[in-house]
């Protein structure tokens, strides 16, 4: 710590998790510095001017308390060398081409970022990263020539997107995993007393490291393993006449099952889920625990099942009218409600399957950016001709045969209240056999059978055309 009692954090990556989580340890710690540095230029820019390249709910007004403490910056090496405490906040994906392709965490840019610390460095460091934290110790004692200390700590990140903000302020823990030496100790325990500023000492769990990484690769797959649970059984609803709202109620009142996680969907996606789920698949293939991987693997193909299943289940119930060219409004991008994110959606692979098929498709999502969504269509080789982003919902189904909401926006609701809409004048607007898909149940069927659309609702048993 600097003379003066003051602690200064430098964090590499300012996206969600790097952002979020500086913010509020600068809310929270009067006496913490922070600088957040990034390679790119735009993004930094983008923070500095205030036009924020993410959207999270109190965000901006953390920011706007701390902006004396918090300040962001391209100037990687400085901020390095001012720092006590360094987190790394990069992003993390899975290995696309090589060993543990299409399995592995890609931790070139975690790499990158302690080779960096060693390299500039000129004084002891504690740094916390997001990769593998025995890996990263490897390499700075490879590395380490100037006989500093830098002490690696694990301190995983639980936020979800949409609610960063509240599950940092609120978290249900905090995982704080160190090496079982002294000097490891010492460092966990500065962590431990930034956190403490705010969150119950209970709440604040230190353990070794592989415990603390492997917590959270278990936590995420899961949470992702109750919703592929619900999920398989959406078609069984369907062919059965149960309603998938009902089950995922009668067993979420179970106190010891709990109703988080259970909301039947088009499959889960997002950055995360699949990426920690690959994770553990290859760390149990590496250790020889094939079981153990295949196991896990089954949760990724009911999910790349659920994900598929939906076309299917819309053009098989439009008859030889399937195979003509049809206009289909798809309304959702982003990966779930509450953030503008379109990394991972489940929604392209909709898209995608309806192109496929010939039809056109004109996507409307209420918050996610037009040229975001561009760039995951011309990325999936999408081209414009068959997939438009369209600027509003009543332009997107202007003309469709079928709508399909892919992603539970407040935008999408129809119950009297809740109703943004103007559902009469979309139902007048399309073409027979004028079907909506509500691939989120967030609709009133009723309400929509009344304005002449036919309703086709996830989990729930419906009639042929
Ligand atoms: N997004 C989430 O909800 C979430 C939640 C928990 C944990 N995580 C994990 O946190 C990490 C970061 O995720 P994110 O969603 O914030 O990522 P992000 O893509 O939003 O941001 C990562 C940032 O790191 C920057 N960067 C990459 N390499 C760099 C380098 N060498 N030097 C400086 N900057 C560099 C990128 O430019 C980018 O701005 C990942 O490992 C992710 O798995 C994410
Ligand atoms: O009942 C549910 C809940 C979620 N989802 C879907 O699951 C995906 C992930 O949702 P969510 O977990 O809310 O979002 P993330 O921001 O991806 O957060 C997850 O991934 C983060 C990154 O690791 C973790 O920090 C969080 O704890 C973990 O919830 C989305 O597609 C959701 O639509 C469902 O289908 N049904």
């Amino acid at each position: 710590m600097a003379k003066d009692q003051t602690t200064r954090i430098c964090c590499i990556g300012a996206g969600y998790v790097g952002t979020c989580t500086s913010a509020v340890l600068a809310y929270k710690n009067p006496s913490v510095r922070i600088t957040v540095v990034d390679t790119s230029e735009a993004k930094i820019g983008a923070w500095r001017s205030r036009s924020f390249p993410i959207s999270e709910p109190c965000l901006q007004e953390i920011l706007k308390q701390v902006v004396e403490r918090l300040a962001f910056s391209t100037d990687i090496e400085a901020a390095i060398n001012a720092a006590d405490l360094i987190f790394i906040c990069v992003d993390t994906p899975t290995v696309t081409k090589g060993t543990g392709e299409g399995f592995a965490l890609d931790t070139s840019a975690v790499v990158a970022c302690v080779a960096k610390i060693v390299e500039v460095s000129t004084s002891d460091k504690i740094i916390v990263p997001c990769g593998t934290a025995d890996q990263l110790r490897k390499l700075i004692t490879q590395k380490n020539t100037k006989g500093l200390n830098f002490e690696v700590l694990s301190n995983p990140e639980f936020l979800a997107e949409g609610t960063a903000i509240h599950d940092l302020l609120h978290p249900d823990r905090v995982i704080i995993g160190a090496e079982n030496t002294p000097k490891g100790s010492n460092a966990a325990a500065r962590l431990v007393s930034l956190y403490q500023a705010w969150i119950p000492s209970d709440r604040i769990k230190t353990t070794n490291t592989w415990s603390s990484e492997l917590g959270k690769l278990a936590a995420n797959a899961m949470l992702a393993q109750r919703i592929s649970s619900i999920n398989s059984l959406t078609a069984i609803c369907e062919s059965v006449g149960a309603d998938i709202q009902d089950i995922s109620q009668i067993v979420g009142l179970d106190h010891r099952i709990g109703p988080h996680m259970l909301q039947a969907s088009i499959g889960f996606g997002g950055s995360c889920f699949e990426k920690d789920i690959r994770c553990l698949v290859y760390l149990a293939e590496s250790l020889g625990f094939r079981h153990i991987a295949r196991y896990w693997m089954a949760d990724l193909e009911m999910n790349d099942f659920q994900k598929a299943s939906q076309t299917e289940r819309i053009t098989s119930l439009l008859g030889p009218l399937a195979s003509s060219k049809l206009t289909i409004a798809v309304l959702g991008f982003s990966f779930k409600a509450g953030t503008t994110d379109v990394r991972s959606t489940p929604v392209l692979t909709i898209v995608r399957d309806l192109v496929g098929r010939g039809h056109k498709v004109k996507i409307f999502d209420p918050k996610a950016k037009k040229e975001d969504i561009q760039e995951t269509l011309c990325k999936a080789n999408l081209g414009r001709e068959r997939a438009i982003v369209s600027l509003n919902a009543m332009q997107a189904c202007d003309g469709a045969h079928v709508i399909a909401i892919a992603t539970a926006w407040d935008e999408f609701r129809t119950r009297p209240g809740l109703r943004r809409m103007d559902w009469k004048s979309i139902a007048d607007g399309m073409q027979q056999p004028r079907l909506m898909f509500d691939g989120c149940n967030v609709v009133d069927a009723k309400y929509l059978e009344g304005l002449g659309m036919k309703v086709l609702e996830l989990g729930r048993k419906q009639a042929m055309l």
